[in-house]
């Protein structure tokens, strides 16, 4: 049994010959990269999916129009639903549930899109007993479709700026919900403009004319039966995006529309029917949502760089172009160095961010748990990992996917790559749940607090424990027998170290000579940016080296050990101006580290394949004809393009409305 379990008849013989090199085998991998259990549900999870053909995609979605796209994964999630319990073993599961969503229905949105990732989890974090008796219960039967509005068309990033009212008007006790002017217009929220049905709205708390800042009410927005928005409603699509286009994001106004007082979510802050306010235990415990979102997202972008890595490998393997020696025929694109050297670093971030993605959830269920016992002391160290590492990822994710399409030459332009959709899908993740620079920031505040901390000897939190080592001058990087790449993760720590360092000196000269705290933050916005960045960083690589140590198998650990030492070495070169700045490394050093990486790069080939289908992404799910898993390409492309919308008939009506005659008078010009 070869150690490549794709390995199917009727493939491409190429990719077989490249499946038979694996060093491991691909469904242990799996199970390091998704847990043992999730890897075999997901194998199952697609077999099932592949079976029951309403799940499938009645045509590509390439060649529809919003509203065709819209219906086509409407009718899908329907049928999802109306199957989850013989295809998933727990349909509470947001893990499993989201590899059937992304088999069934793919990336593009779905009227549930807002529903289960943040409506669902804002409430079971937000309401109390009785509203989620109310609510949540409803919700999770799919009696009800709801979203969270909360950005508004003027206000995005500083919800202390939000406009949304929510009065209080005690004589009735109801909340009267009203949009003051055009810019408090809600913006964005998937699944508004024409599927939900309730929202989770934030609006300002105003009782006897005093403002307690955003709280978060439950509002019906249409119809149970009819799905027309209520009087005093005013809801739409905001219209077509780069991508994500199944989506109907939208907008939402109120004309003082009232709801009773009990549809503020009330587990934390409370209003009593006399209008006396009880502050929640942590002033931002009503972010919850969010945070909740920021944690899953680390995974899902490591699955969409893991997709886009899939798909540039497995065609690079088929494609043929050029020859490395003269007469010796046209070689494997994935031969190049220069390929391998813009395929495999992203596979490398593919792998650590499933990996990290794992770590951040364990860390936000352990918050979760505790906040549900009024327990908030966690809060702030995982707002502060969240908004770092949804920024890092993120940024990363489409830098190296856009890799993967240009890696793809001209096909990679196409839709039939299925690059452009999962990038277009992936780069939103940069601005929603927090614009990346504005949440950077907010992890750069976290870390100039831990500075204060460390001068005192203390630590601020288990991830800044780092900030009280000693800084060493010079790197042991080259100085120590080959294979010990412990003085590169010491060179992460050192980077990351000096740069948060330096920028909270620079900030208390800045103050020392009179600047006040808010001007001198402005001054060094970019550089805490940086520390930011750098802390993040270290924080992917130390989680790599943590995943390697942690397997037990020779075989997984040996390859995934290749892939870690890569992204050392790579992720170094990156950011190697900060360790020359201060000498930290010397030129020798970073030679060294380039030949490492470049030795690296041709380890890894043999089994670029293998760690590809390590993930397990079926066809289905990448929806890719350049990266089928049997590696029949070509033919699949010219039927894919036979489909295309314009090849419905040999000649289009604007022939005959404009080319035609406007050719016919020229020529009757000529000939005059
Ligand atoms: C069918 C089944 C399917 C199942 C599917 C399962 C899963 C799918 C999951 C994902 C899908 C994958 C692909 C998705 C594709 C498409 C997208 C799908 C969904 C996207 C949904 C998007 C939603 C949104 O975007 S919602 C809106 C998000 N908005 C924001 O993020 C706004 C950003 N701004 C802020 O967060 C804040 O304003 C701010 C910048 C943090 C500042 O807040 P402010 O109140 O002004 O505070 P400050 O004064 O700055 O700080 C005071 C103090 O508080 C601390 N702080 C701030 N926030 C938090 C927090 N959250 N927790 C703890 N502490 C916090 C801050 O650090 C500061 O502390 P200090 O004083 O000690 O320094
Ligand atoms: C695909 C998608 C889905 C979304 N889904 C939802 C949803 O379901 N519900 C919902 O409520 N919202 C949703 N949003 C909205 C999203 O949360 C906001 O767009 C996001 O929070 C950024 O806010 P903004 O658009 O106001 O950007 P802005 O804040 O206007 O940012 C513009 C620029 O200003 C900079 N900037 C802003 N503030 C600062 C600062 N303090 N310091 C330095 N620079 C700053 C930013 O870095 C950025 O460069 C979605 C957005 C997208 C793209």
């Amino acid at each position: 049994m070869p150690l490549n379990k794709e390995i199917q008849p009727g493939d491409n013989d190429e990719l077989t010959r490249e499946r038979l090199q694996a060093t491991f085998d691909t469904q242990q991998m799996a199970a390091a990269l998704w847990g043992s259990d999730l890897a075999r549900k997901r194998r199952e999870l697609a077999k099932k999916v592949d079976k029951l053909t309403v799940l499938h995609d009645s045509k590509d979605m390439s060649f529809m129009t919003r509203e065709e796209k819209l219906s086509e994964n409407a009718r899908k999630v329907v049928q999802m639903f109306a199957h989850v319990a013989d295809i998933v073993e727990d349909p509470s599961d947001d893990a499993e549930m989201f590899h059937l969503s992304s088999n069934a229905i793919g990336h593009e949105g779905h009227p549930f899109g807002v529903h289960f990732v943040m409506f669902i989890p804002a409430l079971k974090a937000q309401a109390d007993d009785e509203q989620r008796e109310k609510w949540l219960m409803p919700a999770l039967g799919l009696q009800l479709i709801g979203t969270y509005a909360q950005t508004e068309l003027g206000h995005g990033t500083n919800l202390r700026a939000l406009e949304t009212m929510a009065t209080f008007d005690k004589a009735t006790d109801e909340f009267v919900i009203h949009t003051p002017t055009v810019t408090a217009l809600k913006w964005w929220p998937g699944s508004l403009g024409k599927s939900s049905n309730h929202a989770v709205v934030s609006a300002n708390l105003i009782i006897d004319g005093k403002s307690y800042g955003h709280h978060n009410f439950m509002v019906q927005i249409r119809d149970e039966n009819t799905h027309k928005p209520l009087k005093g409603i005013t809801v739409g699509d905001i219209g077509p995006k780069m991508a994500y286009n199944a989506s109907d994001n939208g907008f939402l106004g109120f004309d003082h529309h009232r709801i009773p007082r009990r549809n503020m979510l009330m587990r934390h802050a409370k209003v009593d029917k006399n209008g006396v306010y009880t502050k929640p235990p942590h002033a931002k415990i009503g972010y919850s949502a969010m945070v909740h979102v920021r944690s899953v997202m680390i995974g899902h972008q490591g699955m969409f760089l893991g997709s886009a890595s899939t798909i540039a490998i497995r065609y690079s393997l088929v494609r043929r172009q050029g020859e490395i020696k003269e007469g010796s025929g046209e070689v494997k694109i994935l031969d190049y160095q220069t390929q391998q050297h813009r395929l495999f670093p992203q596979l490398a971030r593919a792998y650590v961010f499933m990996f990290a993605g794992k770590e951040v959830r364990e860390l936000y269920q352990k918050v979760l748990s505790d906040m549900e016992k009024g327990e908030t002391t966690l809060l702030a160290d995982l707002h502060a990992l969240t908004s770092g590492l949804k920024s890092v990822v993120t940024h990363l994710c489409v830098a190296g996917m856009e890799q993967c399409r240009m890696a793809c030459g001209g096909h990679g332009y196409s839709r039939a790559s299925g690059i452009p959709e999962i990038w277009g899908v992936a780069v939103g993740g940069c601005t929603y749940e927090g614009e990346n620079m504005v949440m950077l920031l907010q992890l750069a505040r976290y870390l100039m607090k831990a500075v204060k901390e460390t001068k005192k000897g203390k630590s601020l939190g288990r991830l800044v424990d780092y900030l009280l080592l000693p800084q060493d001058r010079h790197s042991l990087i080259g100085r120590v027998p080959q294979g010990e790449y412990g003085p590169h993760l010491a060179a992460f720590e050192h980077i990351a170290r000096r740069q948060i360092f330096k920028v909270a000196d620079e900030l208390t000269k800045l103050q020392d000579k009179g600047m006040s705290k808010e001007i001198a933050w402005q001054k060094k916005a970019v550089e805490l940016q940086r520390a930011a960045r750098l802390h993040t960083r270290f924080y992917l690589a130390a989680c790599f080296h943590r995943k390697v140590q942690s397997v037990v198998d020779g075989r997984i650990r040996e390859a995934l050990a290749d892939l870690y030492h890569l992204h050392l070495n790579y992720e170094l070169l990156d950011m190697v101006n900060y360790a020359l700045e201060d000498a930290y490394l010397k030129a020798d050093q970073v030679d060294f580290i380039r030949e490492d990486m470049y030795r690296l790069l041709e380890t890894i080939r043999p089994n670029a394949i293998s760690l590809v289908d390590a993930f397990e992404f079926s066809d289905r799910e990448l929806r890719s004809v350049l990266g089928r898993r049997d590696g029949h390409v070509y033919e699949n492309l010219y039927k894919w393009a036979k489909e295309s919308e314009l090849n419905r008939a040999d000649v289009l009506p604007y022939f005959d409305k404009y080319l035609k005659p406007m050719m016919l008078a020229a020529r009757q010009r000529s000939n005059i």
